[in-house]
């Protein structure tokens, strides 16, 4: 069985074109100021009007206002809402919407507390820890972190790339891969070729069981 995969912090019209037309199963965009992917509210709703039935548009946000999440809801149609933040699991279970909780993973135990913590979302997106930045670095942390037990689907991220994400589902056997910078040629700048490559790899897993 192979993973699902999630392409995010796209801004531009042409690639969430192409993610479409290579087979992403969800799209991320971006609603956090201080990234370079940010996304404004008419930027997302005619993005997210390209995204044909059957693929899931996910809103992220790093420890947004309860108004700022209820704005973007109102013009944008999401599918799910990632929180990227430190927030609660009763914040994140309080708009009513499926929801997905990242946490940023440097140390052992702190995946099965959050599956304890979060046990109500709709998966658990393990990214790398950064002392400076939420998301979206571009590293890697230790998969051996990630326990056999999953009471949660687990969607993988963090530093993967065409290069590596082949290995990293083999040893992972993740719910979902998410990626980023892996599949960008600037920031918030997706490159169709990379997409379509890094896509490619993730299915070859399946052929290769
Ligand atoms: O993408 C961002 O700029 C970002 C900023 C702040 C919080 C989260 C952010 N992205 C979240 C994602 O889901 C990324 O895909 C994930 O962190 C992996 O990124 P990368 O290592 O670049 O593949």
């Amino acid at each position: 069985m192979s993973a699902r995969v999630k392409i995010c912090g796209l801004t531009r019209p042409e690639d969430i074109d192409g993610a479409v037309q290579f087979g992403a199963d969800a799209l991320g965009l971006v609603f956090y100021e201080p990234s370079p992917r940010s996304v404004s509210l008419d930027q997302a709703a005619e993005l997210a009007k390209r995204v044909p039935a059957f693929m899931s548009v996910v809103g992220l946000f790093v420890n947004p206002s309860r108004q700022e999440v209820e704005a973007v809801l109102e013009r944008v149609p999401l599918d799910l809402l990632q929180f990227h933040g430190d927030e609660s699991a009763d914040f994140c279970a309080s708009f009513g919407r499926r929801w997905i909780k990242a946490i940023r993973v440097r140390e052992a135990g702190q995946i099965e507390a959050a599956f304890e913590e979060f046990h109500n979302a709709s998966g658990l997106l393990v990214d790398a820890w950064d002392p400076d930045r939420y998301g979206g670095t571009g590293k890697s942390f230790n998969w051996d972190l990630i326990p056999d037990y999953r009471p949660l689907p687990i969607i993988l991220a963090g530093g993967l790339s065409s290069d590596n994400v082949f290995a990293a589902v083999k040893q992972v056997k993740p719910w979902a891969v998410d990626v980023s910078g892996g599949v960008e040629q600037d920031k918030g700048i997706k490159d169709i070729q990379k997409i379509s490559h890094f896509i490619k790899e993730v299915h070859r897993v399946c052929k290769t069981d």
